[in-house]
């Protein structure tokens, strides 16, 4: 089964006195390509650490993550983080890019990571850009981008690698509404017209229209919400 399955997935921290902090508890999910799936909670409900474990930066304490079949925990560290390049985009709260790098080579930095780059990646990475409404910005640098436009350049390269997942955390969190709407709606229609499996991460109810589900994250517990 392709995209990303959590089941039975347990989470837990050691506090300072030993004591077991049980952030998640047999959390069960299923989200495939196509899909864009929202968890939502309060600070310190344990979104961050959901997110990490379902791009394989944090191991679960029990239960399986499959990711396009392979179950993470039936392979080595080399061969998790080669799955995490090769079949996870991220998008984070800030856009974190580069700073002297023109926004066409913040998308081809990830293929140069991997080899030469060659005709048809530069040609998908002025895709990726044209479909974010960037491609009369592509040799501008960060200091001369929007916060938008520079979220905007973030969703372009999650999607370089062609990733089969996707994952956001919080990707609205320094932008304002109108931005905020713009970057999910473009989040949601790459994640339909790409058939990627995605998973956002926010506290910001808003954007929920986009989402096809939506899960709130409750004593450990992930609950779908109507919405
Ligand atoms: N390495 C760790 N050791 C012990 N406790 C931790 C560790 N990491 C996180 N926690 C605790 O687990 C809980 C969930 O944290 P997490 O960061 O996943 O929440 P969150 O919902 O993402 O919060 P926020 O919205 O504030 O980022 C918190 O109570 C946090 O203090």
């Amino acid at each position: 089964m392709s995209g990303i399955q959590f089941n039975n997935v347990t989470k837990y921290y050691q506090d300072g006195a030993g004591t077991k902090l049980t952030i998640l508890d047999n959390v069960s999910l299923n989200v495939q390509p196509g899909e864009l799936v929202a968890v939502i909670g309060p600070s310190g409900s344990g979104k961050s650490t959901f997110l990490s474990i379902a791009g394989a930066l944090l191991q679960a304490s029990s239960g399986e993550v499959i990711i396009n079949n392979t179950n993470l925990s039936k392979m080595s560290p080399k061969q998790v983080s080669q799955l995490r390049l090769d079949q996870i985009g991220f998008i984070l709260q800030t856009s974190n890019l580069v700073p002297y790098l023109n926004v066409l080579d913040q998308l081809l930095v990830v293929k140069k990571m991997k080899g030469k780059i060659t005709g048809a990646d530069k040609h998908f990475a002025k895709d990726l850009l044209k479909g974010v409404g960037l491609e009369s910005k592509l040799k501008k640098y960060p200091e001369h981008l929007s916060g938008g436009e520079r979220q905007r350049t973030a969703i372009a390269r999650a999607f370089m690698n062609n990733p089969d997942i996707i994952l956001a955390d919080e990707p609205t969190a320094s932008l304002d509404s109108k931005r905020a709407f713009e970057v999910v709606e473009l989040i949601a229609n790459f994640v339909k017209s790409r058939n990627k499996a995605a998973i956002m991460v926010t506290h910001d109810e808003r954007m929920l229209s986009y989402c096809d589900r939506v899960y709130h994250i409750n004593d450990g517990k992930l609950v779908l919400v109507e919405h």
